[in-house]
């Protein structure tokens, strides 16, 4: 039995702070259970590029939150080769980002960014909170039989999750107490960038949309009226209170320590959780139950953190107790991780690396679904943003005029992002709207570690872009083990554009891209004429009719990856979970985090991931209350 020791034991043990694993623990502690919340990273949340939703770039490049992943998209080396993104390090421990590095560099992969900090990736994204289809949380429900993951009943989850700023109070099928704070900025900015405005407008009329771009915009995409088929201009709603501040399930914990119910959760930071400790009791047929954690104390113990060193302190191990439950929130990387560490995973692969077989679930780390995203970017002659006349410098600090004006909920750090379009492609997998495109200032090319590659600087406002999250595309990746050390970063392969339907996901991609380009062509000369910067460089000289599959296939990014530790059918070999969140084949170990998705939910993970937290938080409260 494990140790009852006052200091070390606990009703629940949470592994991650995320959407997943922070929205749980608040929870848990609010109903009176005691829950200890490890988690790896630290608490920045005094961070002005934390607290600045606009300023997520920054913080998604920032060493003291951000850990790297370097990542392959395909089998193909050759193809992974031709990224422009590809990242390498110098003999002189630098990124080099592109196809010459230096001689003597170490190819890395393509930069996957995460964040190792409390909140988790929340902290530092772009904020984009939208409802998935209906279908993805449907097929839950057809898949287990368990009604109640049907889109209809989710909703309650939504319901008791927001603070919704974008609705009139009381709309229906909103909340208006919860933690998250949503909110659209889009009409005023919409009313501050009237070119911006042109450009948005030509897109609605090409989508068959009438009506004035200002009420467009207005509309809630979040709505609770069935949604496949809504297609056209939104609202962009975004994890934001109003002013621009970001809010994260950091906030649902901050809440919860200053409430009467602190004392219910014990929260540690510099946690870094190895394995999951079982207890396997005598009698055949008995599963081994999940009695505790044990985790390294002590800052950047991650390899992917950049802080990292090889000569640091030697971290303190430690270990805690759970007398309900362990709950793994540590995201899609790390909770595959730690499953295979504490030995449960494919055999053949702990086997390949002596790990004590505990369960032979073959579907751990399998599964790995994403957003394939690119974008159609342009160049006008006119300036097209109010960000270009403003004088922010980004830093977020004195000397930015722009984040006095944020202190006061005015200037561009009190906006989010532009506009919401939804798109149906003509190669929609489940019939369905299958892109979610958004226009925005600049021209977003995907993710570097090297700040500003990713998002060229544009001091004349004139460059466009419509970026895209392909949803439901259906490539299969993989997350591996490197071997005995929980410490190592894992093995991430997404194979994009692999398996049969790879030519149809490829083909609504390009669909995506005509449309931006029409879009390009079609808006008046005000405030055009475009010339095409992505997928063809023509102002760099590149022909206008170069290649878009090839180019899509190569450059397609990604950073919304679920689905690696998913929930399925008893059926399902590759099932991990059950539809209470319970790992398969023992007792007491659940996954709460976005590797709990059989299907990737959406286009944007983050508010499913969420609304997760929120039902894992009902059924282990009702299961915990039953067993008094
Ligand atoms: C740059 C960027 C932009 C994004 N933009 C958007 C967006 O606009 N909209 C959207 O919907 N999604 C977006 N995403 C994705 C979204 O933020 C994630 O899908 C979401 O945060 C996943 O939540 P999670 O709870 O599964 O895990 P995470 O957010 O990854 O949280 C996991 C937590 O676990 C901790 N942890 C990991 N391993 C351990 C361990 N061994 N021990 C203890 N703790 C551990 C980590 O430090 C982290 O805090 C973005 C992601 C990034 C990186």
């Amino acid at each position: 039995a494990p140790p009852q020791e006052p200091g070390n034991t606990y009703d629940y043990i949470i592994v991650g702070s995320g959407p997943g694993g922070g929205t749980l623990a608040a929870n848990l502690a609010k109903a009176g259970i005691s829950v200890l919340l490890l988690e790896a990273g630290d608490d920045r949340g005094d961070l002005i590029n934390q607290q600045i939703g606009l300023l997520g770039m920054f913080a998604a490049n920032d060493p003291l939150q951000r850990w790297d992943y370097f990542v392959k998209y395909h089998s193909d080396e050759k193809v992974n080769d031709k990224a422009r993104f590809l990242t390498w390090r110098t003999p002189e421990g630098e990124f080099y980002v592109g196809n010459k590095p230096p001689a003597g560099s170490e190819k890395l992969g393509i930069y996957y960014p995460r964040a190792g900090v409390l909140g988790g990736c929340a902290t530092h994204n772009a904020m984009a909170a939208a409802t998935p289809n209906d279908s993805d949380w449907d097929y839950v429900a057809e898949i287990t039989g368990d009604d109640s993951w049907t889109a209809k009943n989710m909703r309650k989850h939504l319901i008791s999750l927001e603070t919704a700023h974008h609705v009139p109070k009381g709309a229906k099928g909103h909340g208006f107490s919860g933690f998250l704070d949503i909110e659209v900025t889009s009409p005023k900015q919409v009313a501050n960038q009237p070119q911006a405005a042109i450009i948005l407008q030509t897109a609605a009329s090409l989508m068959g949309q009438k009506g004035n771009v200002t009420d467009l915009v207005a509309r809630d995409l979040n709505n609770p009226l069935p949604n496949g088929n809504q297609v056209g201009l939104f609202g962009f709603p975004v994890h934001m209170a109003p002013g621009g501040i970001r809010r994260t399930s950091q906030h649902a914990i901050y809440e919860v320590q200053a409430s009467t119910k602190a004392k219910f959760l014990t929260l540690q930071t510099q946690s870094f959780v190895t394995k999951v400790l079982f207890e396997t009791p005598k009698g055949k047929g008995k599963k081994p139950i999940a009695v505790g954690v044990s985790y390294l104390k002590g800052q950047s113990i991650f390899k992917a953190d950049p802080r990292w060193s090889a000569n640091a302190t030697k971290p303190e191990a430690r270990t805690a107790y759970a007398r309900n439950g362990v709950i793994l929130a540590a995201g899609v990387f790390n909770t595959p991780q730690i499953l295979k560490h504490s030995g449960i995973g494919p055999a053949s692969e702990l086997k390949k690396h002596k790990i004590p077989l505990l369960v032979d679930l073959p579907g751990v780390g399998e599964n790995l679904q994403d957003n394939y995203e690119i974008s159609v970017n342009a160049a006008s002659t006119a300036n097209l943003t109010d960000l270009g006349a403003a004088p922010c410098t980004f830093s977020g600090g004195e000397d930015d005029p722009c984040y006095h004006l944020w202190k006061e909920g005015k200037g561009p750090y009190s906006n989010g992002i532009i506009d919401a379009l939804m798109y149906k492609t003509s190669k929609a997998a489940y019939g369905e709207r299958d892109l979610f495109m958004w226009g925005q200032n600049g021209a977003f090319r995907g993710f570097s570690p090297v700040p500003n590659f990713d998002m060229p600087p544009d001091p004349q406002g004139r460059t466009f872009g419509f970026s895209m999250a392909k949803i439901h595309s259906r490539s299969k990746g993989r997350v591996l083990i490197k071997g005995t050390d929980p410490t190592d970063v894992p093995e991430i392969n997404f194979h994009f554009f692999e398996g049969k339907d790879a030519a149809a996901d490829l083909a609504a991609m390009q669909e995506g891209i005509e449309f931006g380009r029409k879009v390009f062509k079609n808006t008046p000369a005000s405030v055009g004429p475009f010339t095409e910067l992505d997928p063809c460089n023509v102002n760099a000289g590149e022909s206008p009719n170069c290649n878009v599959k090839e180019f899509i296939r190569e450059q397609a990014w990604s950073h919304h990856a679920t689905s690696s530790a998913a929930i399925g059918s008893d059926k399902d070999k590759l099932a991990v979970l059950d539809s209470k969140f319970r790992v398969r084949g023992v007792e007491n170990l659940r996954v709460v985090d976005g590797s709990a998705f059989p299907r990737s939910p959406g286009g944007f993970p983050v508010l499913p991931t969420f609304m997760l937290g929120e039902k894992a938080s009902e059924v282990i409260i009702k299961e915990h209350k039953g067993k008094k």
